[in-house]
């Protein structure tokens, strides 16, 4: 009876001929699936098999499918199809262990259970992670701590290739046990795994950030910062504790709609706790217990567990911080007297709110993660950008030079630069300056880590599941293939070429913020706001004060070192500054500014 259905399904054709039609018929199968022999082979993805060991499975499948669709229902078909099942199994078997197994990506000699345990170094890895690709002759290598595998990405091409065009394996994050398990930091946006939970995050920040929304965050930035430059004039040697201040009224304000108090805002102080702990327990390596998440069980009382007694103290400050802002606004919506803010908008479109003004629903909770994540993201990136910036202008006054003559060529002395003259064709000297600082010094040397969520071949090379994956920004912006012998300095210049009396900005040269916030799916969802501000920053410093050393009690300048504090984030070592206006005419235009704002 089968067999008459297989007659009727092709009366036309003899016996061999519907073999031979259904091994075409078959043929088409994989390509139908858009058959790649590899993804079927994906469960040994270490292996790469050559082009013939591929035909020869997708011959065998072909056949396969051929014979299942011609004799698939009959008796004696049943023994034709098992035969060849058979043997495509163990053709199948043959072609894996005849393929060529991939290596690991080159690396440090490992040690028995301790991997490269005793080679990683205790401060700037990125440093040596950039002497190693060229020892060992690659931009992709491979470190095993602890039996974790740890993949670092040296070059531009490598952190494209991986992170920005396999982005769907390449945008996870490893889990960190010390913040996540013990802290109680485990619903933050910035350690989340990639998912579904991440993906609602990102969708509500990237709408918030997206370019064409800068008009709603600008008049705060620009406002803070007119009080900034006016506080530079009366307590210049304050600079920090302003540039801190500053980037905390903007993050408050565009946040909660939060007006921070002039000093000592108990808003911001809570905030710089908060980060405090992340920036102690999110060094990589600082507490063993990252490494051996086992030791997570251990009770407090017990001795050399220092780090769980650290971790209760730590523990809800997160909550604590960004919980009740978010409820205030809440409840002043409710009211009818919420300001206008991040916060108040993603409430505004919230699709399942809870009904009552103390209690959050599900979506409500996302909301309240992402916008409390921005404190996290923007502020200590902000505050260490233009630390860089002061340093460099201390220690590269040609640099300082030419970019004031640029500001007054083009602005003049009667007013403060603004947004509309950021654009690179009318201040590209300055738009350099910018560039620079973020390549020379960039702020976060490593991104944050991504992990891979599935088995991968690069460059002939195995990449495992689950590996850790650092790419070295520090290292990518400071290639001298790509920015030339001197790539280790401050030179604004390299980003510009001579244009008459003046400049333009090279087109040729790839700009440093396609690598210094981060890469694909993970790449920083702040990162025009955090640009356009260190921007206007940096134009209107330069436009209105001078940045030197300050001077002994001998009348001697005192030039700082170049030195940073490894961390998280790559911070100058503290350092003094002298930051003096250029002139009391550019007194009068700040304080003027200050009085347009209706102070
Ligand atoms: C100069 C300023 C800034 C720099 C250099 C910077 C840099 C970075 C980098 C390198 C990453 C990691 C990307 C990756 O994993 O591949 C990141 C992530 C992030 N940044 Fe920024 N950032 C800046 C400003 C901001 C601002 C202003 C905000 C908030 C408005 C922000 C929010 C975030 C968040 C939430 C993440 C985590 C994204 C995720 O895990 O998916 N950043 N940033």
């Amino acid at each position: 009876m089968n067999r008459q259905w297989s007659r009727h399904l092709y009366p036309q054709y003899s016996s061999a001929s519907r073999i031979h039609y259904c091994v075409r018929v078959g043929s088409f199968i994989p390509s139908l699936l858009s058959f790649p022999a590899q993804d079927i082979l994906s469960p040994v993805s270490r292996f790469e098999l050559r082009s013939s060991q591929i035909s020869t499975v997708k011959l065998a499948v072909s056949i396969m499918a051929a014979v299942i669709i011609n004799e698939v229902l009959s008796t004696s078909g049943l023994v034709v199809v098992s035969t060849l099942v058979a043997m495509l199994f163990i053709r199948y078997y043959r072609t894996v262990r005849e393929s060529v197994q991939l290596p690991l990506p080159p690396g440090p000699k490992k040690l028995p259970l301790l991997g490269n345990s005793l080679d990683m170094p205790s401060a700037f890895h990125w440093i040596t992670f950039s002497k190693w690709a060229e020892q060992y002759d690659s931009d992709v290598l491979h470190l095993e701590i602890a039996g974790g595998n740890y993949i670092i990405l040296n070059s531009y091409q490598a952190v494209t290739d991986l992170l920005e065009k396999r982005s769907s394996i390449y945008s996870s994050r490893p889990h960190a046990t010390m913040l996540q398990d013990l802290i109680g930091w485990d619903r933050d946006v910035l350690l989340m795994p990639y998912g579904e939970d991440f993906r609602a995050h990102r969708k509500l920040f990237q709408q918030e950030f997206h370019p064409n929304n800068s008009q709603l965050h600008r008049p705060h930035e620009k406002k803070a910062l007119v009080v900034f430059l006016n506080k530079l004039v009366e307590t210049p040697e304050e600079w920090l504790a302003h540039i801190k201040h500053m980037t905390g009224t903007i993050i408050l304000a565009v946040a909660y709609g939060i007006h921070v108090q002039s000093k000592d805002d108990p808003n911001i102080d809570a905030a710089e706790k908060m980060i405090a702990v992340l920036n102690t327990a999110g060094i990589p390596g600082a507490f063993l217990v990252d490494v051996f998440p086992i030791l997570k069980y251990v009770p407090s009382w017990f001795p050399g567990a220092s780090f769980k007694r650290k971790a209760q103290k730590w523990n809800g400050i997160l909550g604590a911080t960004i919980t009740p802002p978010f409820m205030k606004v809440k409840q002043a919506m409710a009211n009818g007297t919420a300001e206008d803010c991040f916060s108040l908008r993603c409430l505004q479109n919230t699709k399942n709110p809870d009904p009552r003004p103390d209690h959050l629903s599900k979506e409500e909770e996302i909301i309240k993660e992402t916008v409390g994540t921005m404190y996290e993201g923007g502020a200590d990136t902000g505050i260490t950008t233009l630390r860089t910036f002061l340093l460099a202008m201390m220690l590269f006054p040609h640099a300082q030079r030419e970019a004031q003559d640029e500001l007054d060529r083009v602005i003049g002395k009667d007013r403060l630069p603004d947004y509309a003259d950021l654009d690179k064709d009318s201040l590209p000297y300055v738009c350099a300056v910018v560039y620079e600082c973020l390549r020379w010094q960039p702020v976060v040397p490593l991104a944050f880590p991504h992990q891979l969520d599935a088995d991968d071949t690069y460059k002939g090379y195995y990449i495992p599941k689950g590996s850790t994956i650092m790419p070295n920004v520090w290292a990518i912006l400071r290639d001298e293939k790509t920015y030339g012998p001197n790539a280790h300095t401050f030179e604004p210049k390299r980003w510009l070429l001579k244009q008459g009396e003046g400049w333009k900005l090279n087109p040729d040269m790839r700009e440093p913020t396609t690598v210094a916030f981060g890469f694909g799916r993970r790449v920083c969802p702040g990162k025009h706001m955090g640009l356009s501000s260190f921007h206007i920053n940096v134009a209107s410093l330069l436009h209105s004060f001078n940045v030197t050393p300050p001077i002994d009690e001998h009348g001697t300048p005192i030039i700082p070192k170049i030195e940073y504090i490894s961390a998280v984030l790559n911070q100058p070592a503290p350092f003094q500054c002298s930051i003096k206006p250029r002139s009391e005419g550019h007194v009068a235009v700040v304080q003027q500014a200050l009085l347009d704002l209706g102070y």
